[in-house]
């Protein structure tokens, strides 16, 4: 037994899980203590270094998440909206850090979470990276120095199993954008143009998701004016960002008082 804090990361087989498993395993700051799939998941009942392959670790992939809960300091969570408002019960029951990556998130799933975040810490930001989290910051300033006379755009691009949209990060960045200028994003947000939309509302904040092959995720906020364009990006080719940015919110999460942390918080920016 060790008092490093063990880690149960959920969705193992996924794309993310994945990576956050490799990324627990290769930390000498945390352990990893189960891998959760759902029930109807293959891996299942199969040891997680047969299925990652690399170092033994013991660990049968499991769907039982009360149990593997209660063995956790932390909980990494990149699953879906449905399977991250069930775990957020079951992680504050466990008095375990829930770090929470899931997007696609209603408003009546984020309701449920922050309940959640009443008995414990819980992590949630659509993106984990630090670059990501620096853009939003400069996002805001751009927009908050900015008038109308620039029209903003969000443009995301991810690959082609992504389910949800726009993303996690375009609504960070769109919010930040929204409260760089004073307004509120639920009143100002135009998604989804198609057919005969009229011309662009002036003050509106724009989204165009594109979504082909293996896309790691991509963002362009785009201030348009008469004469000239302002493009902040950031480009992500490897999930490991958002797994050192989770890992890093398990950890910092752990002497925290209860409620619901962003990655700002995490990095102190
Ligand atoms: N915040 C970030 O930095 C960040 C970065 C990348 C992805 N994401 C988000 O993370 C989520 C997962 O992305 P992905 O590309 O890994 O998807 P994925 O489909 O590859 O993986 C999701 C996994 O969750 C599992 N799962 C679903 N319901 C479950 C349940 N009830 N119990 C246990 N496991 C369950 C699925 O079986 C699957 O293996 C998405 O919402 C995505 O947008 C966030
Ligand atoms: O691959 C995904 O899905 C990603 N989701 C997050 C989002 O919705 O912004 C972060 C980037 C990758």
């Amino acid at each position: 037994m060790t008092d490093i804090p063990g880690i149960v990361i959920t969705g193992a087989s996924g794309r993310m899980g994945q990576m956050l498993i490799k990324t627990v395993l290769a930390s000498d700051k945390c352990r990893l203590v189960a891998a959760l799939e759902r029930e109807d998941n293959q891996w299942v009942g199969q040891d997680v270094d047969a299925m990652i392959g690399g170092q033994a670790t013991g660990i049968t992939v499991t769907s039982d998440a009360v149990e593997a809960f209660a063995k956790a300091q932390a909980v990494i969570d990149f699953t879906a909206p449905a399977a991250t408002v069930a775990f957020a019960g079951l992680a504050a029951q466990a008095r375990a850090v829930h770090v929470i990556g899931t997007t696609g998130l209603s408003d009546d799933d984020l309701k449920a979470i922050n309940a959640a975040a009443r008995h414990a810490v819980i992590v949630r930001a659509g993106n984990m990276s630090l670059g990501v989290n620096l853009l939003v910051r400069l996002t805001q300033k751009v927009a908050a120095a900015l008038d109308e006379d620039f029209d903003i755009e969000v443009i995301e691009a991810h690959h082609n199993q992504k389910v949800d949209a726009p993303s996690g990060t375009a609504l960070m960045l769109g919010e930040a954008a929204a409260k760089g200028r004073g307004v509120s994003l639920k009143e100002v947000s135009d998604s989804g143009r198609d057919g005969m939309t009229g011309a662009r509302k002036k003050g509106d904040i724009g989204f165009s998701a594109i979504r082909g092959g293996d896309i790691v995720g991509e963002h362009d906020v785009l201030f348009a004016a008469a004469g000239e364009r302002i493009v902040l990006r950031h480009l992500a080719t490897d999930r490991a960002i958002f797994a050192r940015g989770a890992l890093k919110a398990a950890l910092w999460g752990q002497d925290k008082s209860p409620g619901e942390y962003d990655m700002m918080d995490v990095l102190g920016i």
